[in-house]
């Protein structure tokens, strides 16, 4: 098995995502009763790990599945309130949720891939990086990490720039 390269030489520097800070003591993702949420949690760009949340846009009628969503979860379930916050109301009230980045449905897959692009160049520079999607059946995961979808599968500039060729 190959030995991961060294560190690249000269002015690249160390991104800053894969700086580690052991002290950190607060979560990557916060939760405040409050809109707005209780701190810009991007504080910033210094944390080994941060967590995106993308809120695809909902099922039309007519499309593959809608009939299979209950009636409550037919319209919008959360608001996204700025780019690091979304609010779900709950029957105990309005929660507003603090990440480090939030994707309205507005935002396509460019969007996503510009977020992620320091940490894919990184990766090509040798350094170990990891890209998780996690979420329900149906959340749209294999459709943000361009594995499904119309346009994306085809489209080198996003998440399917990297494949695997056979030498
Ligand atoms: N942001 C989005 N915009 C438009 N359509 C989307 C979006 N995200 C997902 N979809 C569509 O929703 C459907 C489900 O998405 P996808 O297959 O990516 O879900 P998944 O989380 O991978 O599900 P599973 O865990 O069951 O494999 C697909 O038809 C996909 O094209």
């Amino acid at each position: 098995m190959a030995s991961p390269p060294g560190s690249p030489a000269g002015a690249i520097q160390r991104p800053m995502s894969a700086m580690i800070r052991p002290n950190r003591s607060s979560s990557r993702m916060s939760m405040s009763s409050k809109q707005g949420g209780s701190r810009a949690s991007d504080e910033d760009s210094k944390t080994a790990v941060k967590v995106a949340v993308r809120v695809r846009p909902p099922l039309k009628p007519g499309d593959p599945g809608f009939d299979l969503v209950p009636q409550r979860f037919r319209g919008a379930t959360c608001q996204v309130t700025s780019d690091s916050s979304l609010a779900v109301d709950a029957s105990g009230g309005r929660k507003v949720f603090v990440f480090d980045r939030v994707f309205g449905e507005d935002i396509e897959q460019e969007g996503v891939f510009e977020y992620v692009c320091e940490s894919v160049n990184s990766f090509v520079q040798g350094y170990n990086v990891s890209i998780l999607a996690y979420g329900q059946s149906g959340a749209g995961k294999s459709y943000t990490m361009g594995t499904t979808g119309p346009r994306e599968q085809g489209d080198s500039k996003i998440m399917g720039m990297l494949r695997w060729k056979k030498p």
